[in-house]
């Protein structure tokens, strides 16, 4: 069952629609690397007995599948596993024991700066960081201008990345990711550096990603956006899961309320926006009227088929959106 409005049906579950597995995944970690003179002193003469450092479990069998064209959210409180996990299905970090595989083009937003390189230009970046997510230059090539526009980086683009601010990092990365056409997109929770109006811009597109049924992970704290965007929620707890079922009903978990409740919230909360969102096209649709002027409404993800963006009579996509 869809319980987002404007999301493509049809998730299917069979072994052939797997595009993410992670099966018993354990990860440890060091958690203290330095230990005084003395401490040290003592653990050599005692013939390095024991071990120096504590190691802790951050992942603690963690199994899931992930179908294609599934949002799924993975949820907790600080330090309860999820980036660790995210980096996990990206590639960037490797299981201790189990084993964690995808079946898809995978791009997304793990760690602000990675796959950047810190001497070289944006423009430069893009071609790096587009060969990283699997773009041939041609590819780069044509899709160069929207990158650069949906970055809004403007004449900064020449400039070596080392003098960017974490946010413009975040835009060209963002940029880069999502001009990707990635099956499978992951977003961690770093949308947050960036100021208000990108990170409305980033939701949109990641909503329109949803829309055209594409595979979907999410780290986030933002739990009335999780709601939006993600059908299915993974709650991970010291690094183990304790919940895995409708995003509505993982939020309900964090949250300590009932389901129902936070349900029914939900719904009121998107049936008010699509509401205004109704109401603010039509009045903008009879403004273009009174002018004698042809409307084209902008096209957003939550309204429209993107499919419907073939022609330009119905709707449009602004340069950079
Ligand atoms: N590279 C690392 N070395 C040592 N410890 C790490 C490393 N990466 C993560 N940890 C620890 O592993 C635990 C899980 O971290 P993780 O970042 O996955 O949590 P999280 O659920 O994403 O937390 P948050 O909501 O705060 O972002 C934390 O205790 C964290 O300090």
């Amino acid at each position: 069952m869809t319980t987002i409005p404007f999301k493509k049906p049809g998730v299917v579950h069979s072994e052939e629609t797997v595009a993410i597995r992670a099966k018993d995944m354990t990860k440890w970690f060091v958690l203290r690397h330095t230990r005084s003179i003395k401490e040290a002193f003592v653990w050599l003469v005692k013939g390095r007995k024991g071990d120096l450092s504590d190691r802790f479990k951050a992942l603690d069998g963690v199994t899931f599948d992930i179908h294609d064209g599934e949002t799924v959210a993975l949820l907790g409180f600080n330090g309860s596993g999820k980036s660790t996990t995210l980096k996990m299905i990206s590639g960037v970090m490797h299981p201790d024991s189990g084993s964690v595989g995808t079946r898809r083009k995978v791009a997304g937003l793990i760690e602000v700066g990675a796959g950047f390189h810190p001497d070289l230009t944006g423009r430069d970046n893009v071609y790096l960081n587009g060969a990283i997510l699997g773009m041939d230059k041609a590819e780069i090539d044509a899709k160069f201008d929207d990158i650069v526009a949906f970055s809004e980086i403007g004449e900064f683009i020449d400039t070596e990345v080392k003098f960017y601010s974490s946010g413009m990092y975040l835009r060209l990365a963002f940029a880069v990711a999502i001009h990707t056409d990635p099956e499978v997109f992951l977003v961690d929770e770093i949308l947050s550096v960036g100021d208000e109006p990108f990170q409305k811009k980033c939701i949109a597109r990641i909503k329109d990603l949803v829309r055209r049924g594409k595979t979907l992970v999410v780290v986030s704290h933002d739990l009335d956006l999780i709601m939006d965007i993600c059908e299915r929620g993974i709650v991970l707890e010291h690094g183990r899961i304790t919940y895995d079922g409708s995003s509505v009903g993982a939020v309900a978990r964090l949250r300590d309320r009932p389901v129902e409740e936070v349900q029914r919230e939900q719904n009121e909360r998107v049936e008010r926006r699509l509401y205004w969102k109704h109401e603010e096209r039509q009045k903008a649709a009879e403004e273009a009227a009174a002018r004698g002027e042809t409307f084209v409404p902008e096209y957003d993800p939550e309204l429209d088929d993107p499919e419907d963006l073939d022609d330009p009579s119905k709707i449009k996509r602004t340069k950079g959106r």
